[in-house]
């Protein structure tokens, strides 16, 4: 379904992502991990249109999208929730929810028991939330909005263990109804414990592409990659 190929990309001179090809399939669960700078956000921001690609093709169903439009995978059902987690501060956190939520769509998981939080909070606007709170809110957009996959740049930072697991409980739904979930990570414990398929990127390609089953069975070969070395 999202198909890279020979992607390279970056900023201005700097290329950053260096002929990278991948595939990910409708409902699998992958998780991107790496050092500090390896570039998995420059990654994910040449995939969705918001980074210089220098070479290489996004494609979707097999064909590829125009570079430099970001609107063009989004309206193909690829959401991506960057850094700042990309929810509307001015808005209230109903609002927010109710702008994401995809008319004819049905989603597997109910956001406001997921996310109990972001009933109690309906009226405050979101840009007064804290950080582990607009991460909240922005997982839940994503799960509304009917997407084809989702992709979370660093999934678990300020959330609560607690808030972490009913995250990924609800990303299991969603991707046992064959949404794609890519979440990057820096740390190894959550892709291990949750991922079907893990990725480790260093200097701007990905070095190992295995599944976490074989990595739960020997570790050191996803750990190895990233100790500070
Ligand atoms: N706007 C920018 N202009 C130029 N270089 C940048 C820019 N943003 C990031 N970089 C550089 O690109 C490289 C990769 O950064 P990137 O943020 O993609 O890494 P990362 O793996 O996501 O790391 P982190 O987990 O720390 O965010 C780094 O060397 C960084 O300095």
């Amino acid at each position: 379904m999202l198909e890279l190929a020979g992607l390279s990309g970056g900023y201005r001179d700097a290329r950053v992502v260096n002929d990278l090809d991948l595939r990910i399939r409708p409902g699998e669960v992958v998780g991107l991990l790496g050092r500090n700078g390896v570039g998995k956000t420059t990654l994910l921001k040449t995939v969705f249109g918001l980074c210089r690609l220098f070479s290489g093709e996004v494609r979707v169903d097999g064909r590829a999208v125009r570079p430099g439009r970001p609107e063009l995978l989004a309206r193909a059902g690829f959401s991506l929730m960057p850094d700042d987690r990309g929810v509307f501060p001015s808005l209230t956190v109903e609002q927010n929810l109710r702008l994401a939520a995809r008319r004819d769509y049905d989603p597997p998981v109910d956001v406001r028991s997921v996310y109990p939080l972001l009933a109690d909070r309906a009226d405050q606007l979101a840009g007064t939330l804290s950080g582990g709170q607009k991460q909240q809110l922005g997982l839940a957009r994503a799960m509304l909005a009917g997407s084809r996959l989702i992709a979370v740049d660093e999934f678990s930072q300020g959330l609560q263990p607690s808030v972490v697991d009913e995250s990924l409980t609800a990303l299991q739904a969603l991707a046992a109804s064959g949404v794609a979930v890519l979440v990057v990570e820096q740390g190894p414990e959550i892709p291990l414990r949750f991922c079907d398929r893990i990725l480790v990127m260093v200097k701007g390609g990905i070095v190992l592409d295995a599944s976490a089953a074989d990595l739960r069975a020997d570790p050191s070969r996803l750990t190895d990659l990233l100790v500070v070395g």
